[in-house]
């Protein structure tokens, strides 16, 4: 049973490293060395995402970092039977070695929201670990993709990027807010209420990552569903922005999302390695910098290829609804991005 259950879960993430249109698929052996470094790999998002890296078959080396607990996570998915070789890093002093020969750096480092506060009550905190965490990439790693999911996402790439810039390289295909789970729960929340199999409903959700900064297409969802009323489509729309204080509520005081972003995350890098290994027509949508709007980072589709980001898609048409979220959102959005780069300039 428990070999049977192995079997499938492996097969179908295989399966999914060569779904791209009619695209060249990899066999574990076959496909390029990638090493990717998690850092927070013992956290509440860490650990799971440790173990569907893991179970990645596109990772021949797994470094997991953290500042503490790390040998532990380490041993313990290190003994799965799948490709990738597992190295457990804890301590500053080990930081540079986690991250030496990275090709892809995932960010799950920092405090998680309790219940009452906001993304942006974060920042006093996570911001110097995301900066110093920037430091040490661009200094061992600076050609890595990265995967940034700590909180605010709309502040944490901002400063990311500006540690990036003072270092001299900061290349703006290489930086990512992971905006994926937004896009889980929408689908989700949809594929409900439409009654539609969850598995081909698509909705893309474009913006940033907290509260009426993330602002779903549900315009654009496929399949479309003709008999949403206005309200429904209201009703989803604040569902899907309010989809992390629904969790926090319910985790009452323990943390945040940890296993729906961990899956959300596994999916955004497995999205960023087939990029990397030239797998065509890898589309995700993505927090990064974007010429989109007025504003110097936005999420939206994001085509992946072999630098990063090779295309930032447009937002599409737009009904009235979104057009007025989006005109709501720019704001809010603005002053979180200001806000990281400040930050990230003052000290
Ligand atoms: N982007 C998203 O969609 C999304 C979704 C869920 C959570 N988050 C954010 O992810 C972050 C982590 O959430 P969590 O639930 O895993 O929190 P957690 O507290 O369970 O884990 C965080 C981990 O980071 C580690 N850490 C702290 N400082 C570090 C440093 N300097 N270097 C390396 N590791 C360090 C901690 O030791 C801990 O193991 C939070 O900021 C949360 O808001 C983002
Ligand atoms: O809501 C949070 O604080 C965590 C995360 O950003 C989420 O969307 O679940």
């Amino acid at each position: 049973m428990r070999t049977a259950m192995l079997k499938s879960i492996r097969s179908s993430l295989q399966k999914s490293s060569s779904t791209a249109a009619g695209c060249r698929s990899y066999s574990s052996e076959s496909a390029p060395e990638r090493k990717v470094a998690i850092l927070g790999a013992a956290g509440g998002i860490g650990q799971p995402l440790s173990l569907l890296m893991k179970l990645n078959p596109l990772v021949s080396s797994l470094s997991l970092y953290d500042i503490a607990g790390t040998p532990g996570v380490a041993a313990d998915v290190s003994h799965i039977n799948t490709r990738s070789e597992v190295v457990g890093y804890m301590g500053d002093e080990n930081l540079g070695k986690a991250l030496e020969g990275a090709d892809l750096v995932i960010i799950p480092a920092g405090v998680p929201r309790k219940p009452g506060m906001t993304r942006d009550d974060l920042f006093n905190i996570n911001a110097g670990i995301v900066k110093g965490l920037c430091t040490a990439i661009a200094k061992y790693c600076p050609h890595a993709l990265v995967n940034m999911i700590s909180n605010p996402v709309n502040s944490t790439v901002p400063i990311a990027s500006e540690v990036f810039k003072k270092a001299g390289t900061y290349d703006e295909k290489r930086l990512f807010g992971v905006t994926t789970l937004d896009v889980v729960r929408a689908k989700t929340f949809y594929a409900g209420k439409a009654k539609a199999p969850v598995a081909g409903v698509n909705v893309p959700v474009v913006g940033g990552h907290a509260g009426i900064t993330i602002l779903p297409l549900f315009s654009q969802a496929t399949p479309q569903a003709n008999n949403f009323s206005d309200e429904e489509i209201v009703a989803l729309t604040k569902r899907t922005q309010d989809g992390g204080t629904e969790v926090v509520e319910a985790k009452a005081g323990k943390g945040s999302a940890t296993l729906s972003m961990a899956y959300a995350g596994a999916i955004f890098a497995d999205a960023c390695l087939k990029g990397l290994n030239g797998v065509p027509d890898v589309v995700e949508c993505s927090f990064v910098q974007s010429n989109v709007t007025e504003l110097p980072f936005f999420a939206s589709k994001v085509r992946l290829g072999k630098n990063g980001v090779e295309e930032v898609l447009g937002l599409g048409p737009l009904n009235d609804y979104e057009k007025q979220g989006l005109e709501a959102l720019l704001p809010e959005l603005k002053s979180s991005i200001e806000k990281g780069i400040t930050f990230a300039n003052k000290s």
